[in-house]
């Protein structure tokens, strides 16, 4: 694990908060990018060397949309920028981490992206990103 990729947050309203974002964080988001596969539209603001993900749900099926009916909008996920995301799966599945998707997905801002359990990760929705072209 290299450094935290960046935070993700669930919002009811993508257009709303990218408005508080930028009051809170002095900088407008760099880009805005759906990803259907996860159902959610999704903004992104750089901070430092890491960023934040907002997260909105789609459609009523997503992960967001789900989350957002049971909790409240707020941290969603972590995610770590790893080196080589085929031998982190396999050190986590060792260490006894449950794997959401062992094939890396395709995520947004041109990474591939696979997630682990919160059950086995203290309740936190933990994230693994690789760029695609390294
Ligand atoms: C934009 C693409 C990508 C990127 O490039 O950055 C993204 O970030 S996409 C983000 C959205 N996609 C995902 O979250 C995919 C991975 N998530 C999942 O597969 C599911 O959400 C889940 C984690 C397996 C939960 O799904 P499900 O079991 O259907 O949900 P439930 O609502 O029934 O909850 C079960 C259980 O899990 C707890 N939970 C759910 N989400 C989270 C969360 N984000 N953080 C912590 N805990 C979470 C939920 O509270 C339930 O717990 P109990 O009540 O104790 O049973
Ligand atoms: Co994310």
């Amino acid at each position: 694990m290299r450094k935290i990729e960046h935070l993700g947050i669930a919002v009811k309203d993508l257009k709303k908060s990218n408005e508080l974002f930028r009051k809170l964080l002095g900088e407008a988001h760099y880009k805005e990018e759906e990803v259907s596969g996860e159902g959610v539209l999704t903004s992104f603001f750089q901070v430092g060397d890491t960023k934040i993900e907002l997260l909105e749900a789609t459609r009523e099926d997503s992960p967001i949309a789900k989350y957002l009916e049971r909790k409240s909008e707020g941290i969603h996920h972590i995610a770590f920028d790893v080196e080589d995301i085929h031998a982190e799966v396999a050190r986590l599945k060792d260490e006894g981490f449950e794997i959401l998707n062992e094939i890396p997905k395709s995520g947004a801002d041109n990474k591939l992206v696979v997630f682990l359990h919160p059950k086995s990760t203290n309740g936190v929705l933990v994230e693994l990103c690789q760029e695609k072209n390294n």
